[in-house]
């Protein structure tokens, strides 16, 4: 099979770590800005950031509506934290003016975490990866309120739910790519290798 490339959605936040980690997970990876670019690539991470930027830059670079059509035409794509309340369907204490992209039938709440902490770690056991559980890096984190009957909880913390998957969408409240442990995107590598 061949080697997938992955974008990068690059508007906003920590886009450098997740071309590294990819690129360590065996994928080729680029940055992703504009519409031609996301037609050039097999899978998408939306980075860690600030959602409401993010949510802003998607407009004004005109690629909200075709990361929605990509989404819905089933390209695996993978959210950390603000990527991760990107994929909401639906969010809580977000920004009235606040669009999502939406994939995952689930409520997030934004900042959810992030009251209480600014930022901490902590280890998660994730469904599906091998080999002990990963460092979670949370911060200013959301969590998952709940979600519909298709998405499936991969991971919880303290009795929230940190990481789900819903088809080819996966989506999780941490940031493997600031941990040099590379399972996580490896996950995503092989849901689009096998999308392909
Ligand atoms: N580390 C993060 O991505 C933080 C997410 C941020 N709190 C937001 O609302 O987008």
């Amino acid at each position: 099979m061949s080697t997938p490339t992955i974008g990068v959605l690059a508007l906003q936040g920590d886009v450098r770590e997740h071309l590294v980690a990819l690129a360590a997970a065996d994928a080729v990876a680029r940055p992703v800005r504009r519409p031609e670019e996301l037609a050039e690539v097999d899978g998408l991470v939306i980075p860690g950031g600030e959602s409401t930027t993010m949510s802003k830059l998607a407009v004004v670079f005109g690629m909200l509506e075709p990361l929605r059509e990509r989404v819905r035409s089933g390209m695996p794509v993978y959210g950390t934290c603000a990527g991760m309340i990107m994929l909401a369907d639906k969010l809580l204490d977000g920004r009235d003016d606040q669009e999502t992209l939406g994939g995952i039938d689930m409520i997030v709440r934004r900042n959810a975490f992030g009251r209480q902490n600014e930022s901490f770690e902590a280890a998660v056991d994730v469904r599906g990866i091998a080999g002990g559980p990963v460092e979670g890096v949370f911060i200013r984190a959301p969590w998952v309120e709940s979600t519909g009957a298709d998405v499936e909880v991969l991971a919880s913390h303290d009795g929230h739910t940190v990481a789900v998957r819903q088809g080819n969408v996966l989506a999780t409240s941490f940031h493997p790519e600031l941990t040099g442990d590379h399972r996580v995107h490896g996950l995503f590598v092989e849901m689009v290798r096998a999308a392909q």
